[in-house]
């Protein structure tokens, strides 16, 4: 059985629900949208390529003059080179991090000059930093070179597909009972009885429970609200492990490479059949197991594969030999037809463990990936779906028939480039659009968190949550002094300190890139850590942040 919710009326194939109107149409959002990519786009890239080569090195997104010091070829079959500055012990200043898409070119190139080659960072540290790259790039590695990091212009073109592929193909695809559910035309479903389920998580409380109730009650969409700490990431855990006991098969997903090695990694520790797509470079080593091309690479049909590349390498060296034209023809057609038989072996090997698999993780932009091209999915989770664009969002959920949307509407929203997109509406999020639409009828807050003191809690709790969350046995009153090896101090009796810095005579300043800093503040930051480590605590289990750069 089956009930509508929204009080009646309306419904599936029936016109308009009650929530239309209220909510944005489909066609505006199409036509809303697809400016304001534009306009991101643009913005990202005039930061990124606009400045000049000098001022990119200032900024950090450009390193210079490097030699190429080691080539290796590892992590599933690719190419890591190594490279480490020509001049000094230690690469310049710089922004770039694990897992950016790098440019590598010759140290003098003009800008808009072809690179060598287009990898990933893989690793770095003070002295060198290593990319990885599909293909070695063939040469001009003997000579002095530079990387760029690149703006991700991919990332816009998947948006811009997706918002094509939504205003011009729904009635049919996977998704054509949820999209009209998104846009306010339908009303959202649920089963009418309870689902009962029993956890594979025994620690779950009473909250988490609930809302795992009600998502498998949902029968297109479901918003899982949770506040910070409050365990909406082992909620989704067991919303896809009860999921896969029914025998669905999910594709979830999240904004950053992060977030879905985190869901990646916390359900490896059940026994689920699942495969993480993903470039190996951009994910944790610890979840390196669970990615396609390692998956690939233990299948039958790759090892086939693999004997036809052997066969290909014999048959390489023949022909440098040969002499005879004859020959030399008969052994070209030869290794063509083995280069297509190994192509269908290795797409065979991919398709088998995507076919096998019972989750499928990607972020959000890989969702977009050929490997899954034509699959159908059951259900759809994004987590930190507060954090993510929804033109993004919808990459994903064109694939699936129901959708779990985890987030926060109420912390920070997704960051955006563009002054003017933003003003336009696109870092509005869907979570947050459909919270406003259907609110409570398709939501569950969890309401116990496990990660503050309950004085750190409290002030969020009644100024965003109603006054909702309370603070589990395990946090409410736990304090600095009672980790190991601390003592009791002024520093480690407090809870929360504030320091008021008026009248200090700290002053803001702003760096040669506008970015501002106080040097005063900063003082008192470190003098207070200093304090902490005295009294004991270990200095990795401190953090400082800043909101910016500078400071
Ligand atoms: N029912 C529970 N019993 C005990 N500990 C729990 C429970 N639920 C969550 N936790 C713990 O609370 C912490 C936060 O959980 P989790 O990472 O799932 O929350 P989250 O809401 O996704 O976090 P964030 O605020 O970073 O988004 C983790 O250390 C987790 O092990």
């Amino acid at each position: 059985m089956e009930e509508r919710r929204g009080g009646g009326g309306g419904g599936r194939g029936s016109g308009k629900g009650p929530a239309a109107g209220k909510m944005m149409s489909l066609n505006e959002f199409v036509s809303s949208m697809a400016p304001l990519i534009d306009l991101e786009k643009a913005a990202e890239i005039s930061a990124e390529s606009e400045a000049s080569s000098k001022r990119k090195e200032r900024r950090g997104s450009v390193m210079p003059n490097l030699k190429c010091t080691d080539a290796q070829t590892g992590l599933m079959g690719k190419t890591l080179l190594e490279f480490q500055p020509n001049k000094g012990d230690v690469l310049p200043p710089h922004k770039f991090g694990t897992h950016d898409v790098v440019a590598l070119k010759p140290n003098k190139a003009d800008a808009g000059s072809p690179a060598l080659g287009q990898g990933v960072v893989y690793r770095l540290k003070d002295s060198s930093i290593t990319v990885v790259f599909d293909d070695i790039p063939e040469d001009g590695l003997n000579s002095p070179l530079r990387l760029e990091k690149l703006a991700n212009e991919v990332t816009y073109r998947r948006m811009k597909d997706a918002l094509i592929q939504l205003s011009k193909g729904i009635q049919t695809g996977p998704s054509a009972n949820l999209v009209p559910v998104l846009f306010g035309e339908n009303l959202p479903m649920r089963s009418k009885d309870a689902v009962k389920f029993s956890p594979f998580n025994k620690n779950l409380d009473d909250s988490q429970k609930d809302a795992i109730s009600k998502a498998l009650r949902s029968r297109d969409a479901f918003l899982l609200h949770g506040p910070p700490g409050t365990g909406k990431t082992t909620t989704i855990i067991e919303i896809i492990l009860q999921e896969v006991k029914r025998g669905a098969k999910i594709l979830a997903c999240a904004a950053s490479n992060i977030a879905v090695d985190n869901i990646v990694e916390r359900l490896s520790q059940y026994r689920t059949k699942l495969v993480r797509l993903g470039h190996p470079a951009r994910l944790l080593p610890q979840v390196l197991d669970s990615a396609l091309d390692a998956q690939v690479l233990r299948a039958d049909n790759s090892s086939l594969a693999g004997d036809i590349r052997k066969e290909m390498k014999v048959l390489n060296s023949k022909l440098l030999k040969a002499k005879d034209r004859n020959t030399k023809r008969d052994i070209r057609k030869e290794l063509k037809t083995l280069a297509k038989e190994e192509r269908k072996r290795q797409q065979l090997a991919v398709a088998d463990v995507i076919k096998n698999a019972d989750v499928v993780l990607s972020t959000l932009t890989g969702a977009s990936s050929k490997k899954i091209a034509g699959i159908t999915f059951d259900l759809v989770i994004i987590d930190e779906a507060a954090q993510a664009l929804e033109v993004a969002c919808w990459i994903a959920l064109l694939k699936g028939q129901r959708c779990v949307l985890a987030g926060d509407h109420l912390q920070l929203p997704p960051t955006i480039q563009s002054v003017e997109a933003e003003k336009k509406g696109m870092g509005k999020t869907l979570f947050e659009r459909l919270t406003e639409g259907y609110g409570e009828e398709i939501t569950c807050m969890l309401t116990i968190q496990y990660r503050m003191h309950e004085l750190i809690m409290n002030w969020s709790s009644k100024e965003l949550y109603n006054n909702k969350i309370k603070a589990h046995s395990s946090v409410a009153g736990h304090m600095l002094y009672d980790l190991e090896g601390v003592n009791k101090s002024s520093s480690t009796e407090p809870t929360i300190i504030l320091v008021d810095t008026t009248g200090c005579d700290m002053e803001e300043v702003k760096d040669e890139e506008e970015s501002t800093m106080n040097e005063g503040e900063a003082a008192v930051s470190i003098a207070h850590a200093k304090l902490l480590v005295e009294s004991g605590v270990r200095a990795i289990d401190i953090g400082i942040i800043t909101p910016y750069s500078a400071q």
